[in-house]
């Protein structure tokens, strides 16, 4: 049911309907329990941004469900400038990007996109879907003395995922019909290793674009180096995630009510026992309300309301918000809840702490013509956007489906660096026709407009960085936090840490490089040449590769923020069963529970610790 009621009182109350609540909240329902899901934003269903995974880089600028979130890369702001990202706002929700900002313009820092609506951030996620690895969980169970976070036990919640998560790879055939395409992902895949001769190119390729980097029943999976496909969230073309799911759960008449358009801006407590309890939320009912919302400008202050909890309270409103959630609500560092005269429930130091996220960068090559897969294709949703037709009217047969039937970031190198800390792989290399160089307004724009551009873009899994930071601006729930992420020197630097990192990450500059030599190998297809213009044909040398990382690199997995740790670490925020320290009947549930950013991706991890939140809740 999706509720306006009145009286609200429920046995469970999950705020955030994201990668983290939504899947707990639908199987607390299903057990029968009388669950109340909050939502700040909306129900975009019918919005077809949501579900053509061709647009997945124009979603996360649809004013109805994005928040612009601004971050700090680095606190220095001379140095942060030197991103061309950099962005100043010079009316509220305009924006300038880059240097030479008009005067008077406010610097904001570096866009992180979120997605407040139902299904949260994974509804305008790039619907990658990649499995952690083994040792995400096996070093959990390792810390905390848990052994059900092992990764033999966790495989029972990948299957309960998997109940409701459909997942599948880009039709080859869809690629192949492009064949300077094909060229490129033939460099990448002869980079990789698989050495495809030049005469039998595309079957080579196709059979390539058989390896399933989620292969569960390959032991040397997480270990395995090559050229893989990529599985998308999607089903027949068409995105299907969460946001279906908590839909489906709804219809099928479980105790599920959902309360869209809610922001909560406080848990409440009853403090009169030993061990403060939590209760409930209060919140405000409204529309766009949270001041990251383009649209708050003409929403209405909100209407106050509360809801009760007689058994727990779950936060799972995402790295920074649930931060926020516990700081308005008296759980976090006492010095910073009292210059903000919050009173404080629980002096917790860790709230807020040791977040991690990926580095990112990209190498953009630019051809004289342009890529022949993307004709027709506007991004726009306007009647001239021939390849949302052909998408729109081709439900059926996924391969007749087009462009759009992807994220067209089909293919990925998998590279264990010369740097890993482990046997894990830990570089992820994508391929595709887009001018993708991370975050800024309009990004989404930006990567799609001009036809003629091919990435190589890496990602950085197992990062050693743990120094990010959130806290508070103010004590209006409605501001967005103060987020630090501290990168590479600013950060966590023992062992050389952000040396090793930033070491990575040149190497898969190098490595993509080499995949754009390898391109000519496969003239026989008839791509043209290119032009590189990032990092460009100056960027040579170690110490210009490392600045230009340094410059330019991004993150959009930020996660840790109130990790799970031991009894004895003053910085432990939850215990191995997602319970907040020095409460009860409270639990984090979202990407901030991590004690290490989980594998190469996020979002299955976060689905996974979902379905085993629901498990520990249910079962004990
Ligand atoms: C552009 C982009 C692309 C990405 N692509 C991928 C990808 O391809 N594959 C992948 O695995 N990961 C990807 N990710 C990451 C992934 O989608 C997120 O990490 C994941 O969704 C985080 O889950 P979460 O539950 O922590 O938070 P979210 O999914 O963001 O959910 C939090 C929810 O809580 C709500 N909320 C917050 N505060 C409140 C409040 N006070 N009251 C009520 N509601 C509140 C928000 O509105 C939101 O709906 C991407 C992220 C971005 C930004």
């Amino acid at each position: 049911r999706i509720t306006n009621a009145t009286d609200l009182n429920y046995e469970y109350i999950v705020v955030g309907s994201g990668a983290g609540g939504g899947p707990l909240a639908c199987r607390l329902a299903m057990a029968g329990h009388k669950t109340l899901l909050i939502e700040a934003g909306n129900d975009q269903a019918g919005n077809v941004n949501i579900s053509v995974p061709g647009y997945q880089a124009v979603v996360t600028q649809d004013p109805k469900l994005r928040w612009d979130i601004f971050v700090n890369h680095y606190q220095d702001q001379q140095r942060a400038m030197r991103d061309p990202k950099y962005t100043w706002e010079t009316a509220p929700f305009e924006y300038h990007v880059g240097p030479d900002p008009p005067q008077d313009a406010t610097p904001r820092g570096i866009l992180y996109p979120r997605a407040a609506t139902l299904g949260g951030s994974v509804t305008h996620n790039a619907l990658i879907w990649i499995l952690p690895h083994a040792s995400d969980w096996d070093s959990i169970a390792t810390m905390t003395g848990d052994n059900s976070w092992a990764a033999t036990n966790m495989q029972q919640y990948l299957a309960k995922v998997l109940e409701w998560q459909p997942a599948e790879p880009t039709d080859p055939t869809i690629l192949l019909d492009d064949l300077q395409l094909a060229q490129h992902l033939l460099g990448g895949a002869a980079t990789a290793g698989l050495g495809i001769t030049p005469l039998n190119a595309l079957t080579g390729l196709a059979n390539a674009l058989l390896n399933d980097p989620n292969n569960e029943l390959d032991p040397a999976r997480d270990a395995t180096e090559g050229f893989f496909q990529i599985p998308l969230i999607m089903k027949g073309g068409s995105r299907l995630s969460i946001h279906q799911h908590i839909q489906s759960t709804v219809q099928a008449g479980y105790p599920l009510d959902v309360r869209t358009n809610c922001f909560v801006t406080k848990i409440t407590f009853d403090q009169s026992g030993s061990t403060p309890k939590a209760t409930g939320v209060e919140f405000l009912d409204g529309e766009y309300l949270y001041r990251a919302s383009p649209l708050s400008q003409s929403s209405s202050p909100g209407t106050r309301g509360s809801a009760a909890a007689s058994k727990e309270v779950i936060i799972s409103g995402g790295t920074f918000n649930t931060v926020q959630l516990l700081k308005l609500s008296g759980i976090g560092p006492k010095d910073e809840l009292d210059k903000f005269n919050i009173s404080t429930v629980t002096d917790l130091p860790g709230v807020g702490t040791s977040m991690q996220d990926r580095y990112e960068v990209p190498v953009n090559v630019k051809h004289p013509n342009d890529f022949p897969i993307l004709d027709g294709c506007y991004f726009d949703n306007k009647p001239h956007d021939e390849c949302l037709t052909k998408w729109e009217s081709n439900l059926d047969i996924l391969a007749q489906r087009g462009p759009y039937a992807t994220n067209g970031l089909a293919a990925t190198m998998a590279v264990r660096s010369d740097y890993a800390s482990t046997t894990d792989i830990d570089l992820y290399i994508f391929g595709g026709p887009i001018n993708f160089v991370g975050y800024f307004p309009q990004w989404g724009d930006y990567a799609v407009q001009d036809h003629s551009y091919f990435s190589w873009y890496s990602l950085k899994a197992h990062t050693r960085n743990r120094a990010g930071t959130i806290q508070l601006r103010s004590a209006d729930p409605l501001d967005q936090p103060v987020v630090n992420f501290n990168y590479f020197d600013t950060g966590t630097t023992a062992g050389g840490a952000d040396q090793l990192d930033l070491e990575t990450l040149v190497q898969a500059i190098k490595i993509s490089r080499e995949a754009l030599a390898d391109y000519s190998n496969y003239g026989i297809l008839g791509g043209t040449e290119f032009v590189e213009e990032r990092p460009g044909p100056d960027v040579q040398s170690e110490a210009e590769l490392e600045q230009y990382v340094k410059d330019v690199a991004w993150g959009h997995h930020a996660s840790c923020s109130c990790s799970i740790g031991t009894d004895d670490d003053p910085n432990a925020v939850l215990d191995s069963k997602f319970r907040v320290r020095g409460v009860q009947n409270l639990r984090v549930v979202d990407a901030s529970v991590f004690p290490s950013i989980p594998g190469i991706f996020v979002t299955s991890a976060i689905f996974m610790v979902s379905e085993k939140a629901a498990d520990v809740i249910l079962n004990g």
